[in-house]
C-alpha cells in the first residue's frame, strides 16, 4: 500500500447538498471523514440550481413589481434592466453562501477534502486522482445532471442547461424552455420578468406532479405575463437558424416550427453515476437511480446512498433529511428508515406553489375515504391589501378530520406550507389547525380558515340552532 492511501471511518463521494451534510455530521460527532468532490463544493444547489435561480427570480420579480406598482398609486417611469449587473447579482448571493460550503470550512471542521473524481476499485476501496481510499461505509452522494431528452439534431444545435444558463450576461431575446417542470416554469417566469420572450414546450402538461387545480393558477398567471405555453407538444427535431435555434413540434397531430435565440433543456435528470465503477462494488442501480433499501443502504451494505443520486424526491432539503437517516444508521448504528408521509415541495414561481402529503389525486389513487376543504385568498383580507387575490388553499384529511395532505397556491405559498408538514408529522386532526389563534391580518389565517370550514357544515346545521335558541333562554 504506498503513501498516498488513508483509511477512515466514513468517505463520502459527492459535496453538495447530501455530502456536505453528512460530512459536517459525521465530523462533528467524532468520525474520520473524508470528502471526495469532483468540481464545485456546494454541488447544483449552490452552483446551478436553487440558489442562482432563487436570485435570478428575485430580480425578475423587481422589475415585475415596478411595472404592476401603478394600482398603488406609485408610479415608476419603465425598469430597465442591465442584464450584467444581474449576472453579478446572481455570482454575488452564490459568492455569499459560498464559504459556508468551501473546502477551506470543512478542512477547518476536520474533514479531509479531496478534489478529484472518485471511483470504486472494490467493495471497500476507493480511488480519487491519485489517493486511494479504504473506508468502513461511504456515502455516494453525486447528485444528478440535466437530462438530454433524445431530440434530432440535439446534438448539432447549442443549448443551454442548469449549469450553464446562470453564465450568460446578455438578457436572451427569445428563449425556448423544453420541459414545463418546477426548471421550467421557474427560470421561464425570470427571463420573462426581465423582458425576454418565452415559450414553454412540454409535452404533457406543465408542473404534472402537482394540483391541476392550482397549476391552473400558475399557468393563467405566467400566460398573463406573455409566456408562450406549448402543452401536449412533442418536440421532434431540432436545428440551427439564421436567430439561434428552431425546433419542429408536433402539436394536436399538426407540426409546426418554432424559433429562438436560445433552447434551454429543462427536460428531467438523469443520476450521476457511470463514472463510479458501482459494479466493481457490487452496487445495483437502474436508470432512475441507485437502489436503497429505507435504511438508503445500497446493495453493498457498506455503502449507502443519499440525495438525487438514489432517484428520489430530488430536492435540497430531500438531501439534507437523507443525510440524517444515513448518520443515524452509519455512526450510531440505529435502525433509522425513510418516510416520505411528510415530503414538502415549492415551486418558486410568482404565486408559489407549495404542496405536503397527500394530493386529491393520490387519496383517490390509495383509494381513501377523505374530505377536501377549500379556501380562497380572495377570502383573506392581507391577500386583499396587497392585491394578490388570486390563490386558493386545498387540505385533504380524513371523514374524521385526520390531516393528509395540503396544497397551496398564492403570495408566499412556500412559507405557509411548514404548519401542514408539522401536523402530517404530528398526526394532528384539523381540529388543531382550527383552534390555533392566527394573528390578523395575515396570508397564515387562510390555513386556519379552511380548517374552520371541516365543521362550517355541521356547526352552522339546525340541529345547533335549535341548542343554541334553547340555551339563551336559561341567560
Ligand atoms: C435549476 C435548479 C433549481 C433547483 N431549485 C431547488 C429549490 O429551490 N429547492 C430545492 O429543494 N431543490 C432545488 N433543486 C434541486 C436541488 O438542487 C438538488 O435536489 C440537490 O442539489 C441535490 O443534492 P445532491 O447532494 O444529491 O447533489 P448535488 O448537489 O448535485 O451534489 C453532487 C456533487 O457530487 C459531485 N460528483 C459527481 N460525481 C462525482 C464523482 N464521481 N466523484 C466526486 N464527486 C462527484 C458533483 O460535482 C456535485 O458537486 C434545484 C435544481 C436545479 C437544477
Ligand atoms: N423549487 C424547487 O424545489 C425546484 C426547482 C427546480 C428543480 N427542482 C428539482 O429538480 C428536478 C428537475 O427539474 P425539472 O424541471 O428538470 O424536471 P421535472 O422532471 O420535474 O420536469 C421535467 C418536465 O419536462 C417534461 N419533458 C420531459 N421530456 C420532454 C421532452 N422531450 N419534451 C418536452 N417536455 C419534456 C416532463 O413532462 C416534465 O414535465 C425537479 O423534479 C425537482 O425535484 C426543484
Amino acid at each position: 500500500m504506498g503513501n498516498n492511501t488513508i483509511k477512515t471511518d466514513i468517505c463520502v463521494i459527492g459535496g453538495g447538498s447530501a455530502g456536505l451534510s453528512i460530512a459536517a455530521g459525521a465530523v462533528q460527532m467524532g468520525a474520520d471523514t473524508v470528502l471526495v468532490e469532483a468540481g464545485k463544493m456546494g454541488g447544483d444547489c449552490l452552483n446551478y440550481g436553487c440558489v442562482p435561480s432563487k436570485a435570478l427570480l428575485t430580480a425578475g420579480k423587481v422589475a415585475r413589481t415596478w411595472k404592476k406598482s401603478s394600482q398603488f398609486g406609485v408610479t415608476y417611469t419603465k425598469p430597465e434592466v442591465d442584464f450584467h449587473k444581474v449576472h453579478d447579482h446572481v455570482k454575488a448571493v452564490i459568492a455569499d453562501i459560498e464559504p459556508h460550503d468551501s473546502v477551506e470550512r470543512f478542512e477547518s471542521l476536520g474533514v479531509t477534502v479531496i478534489q478529484a473524481p472518485g471511483a470504486f476499485v472494490d467493495g471497500k476501496t476507493l480511488k480519487a486522482g491519485d489517493v486511494t481510499i479504504q473506508a468502513r461505509r461511504f456515502v455516494i452522494a453525486t447528485g444528478s445532471r440535466a437530462m438530454i431528452p433524445p431530440i434530432e439534431g440535439i446534438g448539432d444545435v447549442p443549448f443551454l442547461t442548469n449549469e450553464s444558463v446562470f453564465d450568460l450576461t446578455d438578457l436572451p431575446k427569445k428563449i425556448i424552455i423544453v420541459g414545463g417542470g418546477p426548471i421550467g416554469c421557474e427560470l421561464g417566469q425570470a427571463f420573462r420578468n426581465l423582458g425576454s420572450e418565452v415559450s414553454i414546450v412540454e409535452m404533457a402538461t406543465i408542473m404534472p406532479k402537482d394540483d391541476p387545480e392550482l397549476v391552473s393558477v400558475i399557468r393563467n398567471r405566467l400566460e398573463d405575463d406573455g409566456i408562450s405555453f406549448l402543452e401536449q407538444t412533442k418536440v421532434l427535431a431540432a436545428r440551427k437558424s439564421s436567430e439561434g435555434v428552431s425546433l419542429r413540434v408536433e402539436v394536436n397531430g399538426k407540426e409546426r416550427e418554432i424559433a429562438g435565440t436560445h433552447l434551454l433543456l429543462a427536460a428531467g435528470r438523469v443520476p450521476n453515476l457511470e463514472k463510479l465503477n458501482l459494479e466493481a462494488a457490487g452496487i445495483r442501480y437502474e436508470r432512475q437511480g441507485i437502489n436503497v433499501d429505507k435504511g438508503l443502504r445500497t446493495s453493498n451494505r457498506k455503502v449507502y446512498a443519499a440525495g438525487d443520486v438514489t432517484g428520489g424526491y430530488q430536492f435540497t432539503h430531500m438531501a439534507a433529511y437523507d443525510a440524517g437517516i444515513i448518520i443515524r444508521n452509519a455512526l450510531f448504528r440505529l435502525p433509522a428508515k425513510v418516510s416520505y408521509n411528510a415530503v414538502p415541495w415549492v415551486t418558486y414561481t410568482d404565486p408559489e406553489l407549495a404542496h405536503v402529503g397527500l394530493s386529491e389525486a393520490d387519496a383517490k389513487k390509495q383509494k381513501i375515504e377523505h374530505k377536501i376543504l377549500n379556501w380562497s385568498f380572495a377570502d383573506n383580507d392581507r391577500a386583499r391589501a396587497e392585491r394578490r387575490t388570486e390563490g386558493k388553499i386545498k387540505v385533504i384529511t380524513t371523514l374524521k378530520g385526520k390531516i393528509l395532505g395540503a396544497s397551496i397556491v398564492g403570495l408566499q405559498a412556500g412559507e405557509l406550507i411548514l404548519p401542514w408538514g408539522l401536523a402530517l408529522s404530528k398526526g394532528l386532526k384539523i381540529g388543531d389547525m382550527a383552534n390555533v389563534i392566527a394573528p390578523y391580518p395575515t396570508l397564515s389565517e387562510v390555513s386556519k380558515r379552511v380548517a374552520g370550514s371541516y365543521y362550517t357544515e355541521s356547526l352552522f346545521s339546525d340541529r345547533v340552532k335549535k341548542v343554541v335558541r334553547f340555551l339563551v333562554k336559561f341567560g
